[in-house]
């Protein structure tokens, strides 16, 4: 049997007490939490080691793209937090991938897991061709995971659309955490390579990342409630064939 799909919580609040007060609704371990550029901007890393410390794994979501020597420093300091999950940016290509794995491998003690960026969920066709990225999204992502597979990383971040194909080019114990999940009757938003969380998880993703259809719910914690039963009936479903 495999592990059923991680909820992981994208709590891009503008308000850390909002954030808490979530948090505090929901028993440890339930889900992971995620922590990007607007809430790591507004209350820094006192806020990462308080949930850390807490027993909540930490996904910190800060998408590294520099010089592989910055990079390097920058996983070093998100190890020294004690989060689960750090990631980079697949587009800052091999050293950089290269820097990344070999800052977290240094290290005596435990390191989170290092996951890349492949192709924003927020990119479609149109974005890609604007930027000047070869071929369609899913040419993209398989480019940018071989990178990641040739770095040693241990998994991307794809949408659902790619997770069946990244599994297959990268195998099963390779994750893949996917944004851009949305519940049928949710808004996508500035999403736009979406799949329903039933549809990520029969795609093939490990690890599912919410955001606004939990923290713009009436009831967030309900909505958290409503996601974990759905990921664990739809993953039970699929074991029994
Ligand atoms: O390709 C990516 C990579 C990261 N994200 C992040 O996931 C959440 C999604 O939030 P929603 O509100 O559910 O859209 C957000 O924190 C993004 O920064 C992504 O969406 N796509």
């Amino acid at each position: 049997m495999n592990p059923a799909p991680s909820l992981i919580v994208a709590l891009d609040y503008d308000d850390p007490a909002a954030a808490r007060r979530l948090v505090d609704t929901l028993p440890v371990g339930r889900c992971r939490l995620k922590v990007g550029k607007t809430l790591f901007t507004r209350a820094g890393p006192a806020l990462i080691e308080e949930w850390t410390r807490a027993g909540w794994e930490v996904f910190l979501d800060l998408k590294f793209h520099d010089i592989p020597n910055t990079v390097a420093g920058a996983c070093r300091a998100a190890a020294d937090l004690g989060v689960w999950m750090v990631n980079v940016h697949a587009l800052g290509g091999p050293a950089m991938l290269a820097a990344a794995r070999a800052a977290l491998d240094a290290r005596s003690g435990p390191a989170p897991l290092l996951t890349a960026v492949t192709v924003l969920t927020s990119h479609d066709q149109a974005t890609l061709d604007a930027i000047g990225l070869r071929g369609t999204p899913a040419d993209a992502v398989a480019r940018l995971t071989g990178l990641a597979t040739a770095a040693g990383l241990d998994g991307v971040v794809c949408s659902g659309e790619e997770a069946a194909a990244v599994r297959d080019q990268a195998g099963a114990g390779f994750r893949r955490v996917t944004p851009g999940v949305r519940p049928a009757d949710a808004a996508r938003g500035d999403q736009r390579r979406v799949l329903t969380p039933a549809g990520a998880i029969q795609a093939g993703a490990t690890d599912l990342v919410v955001g606004r259809p939990i923290t713009e719910a009436a009831d967030p914690a309900q909505a958290v409630e409503t996601l974990v039963s759905e990921i664990q009936l739809t993953a039970a479903a699929m074991d029994a064939g």
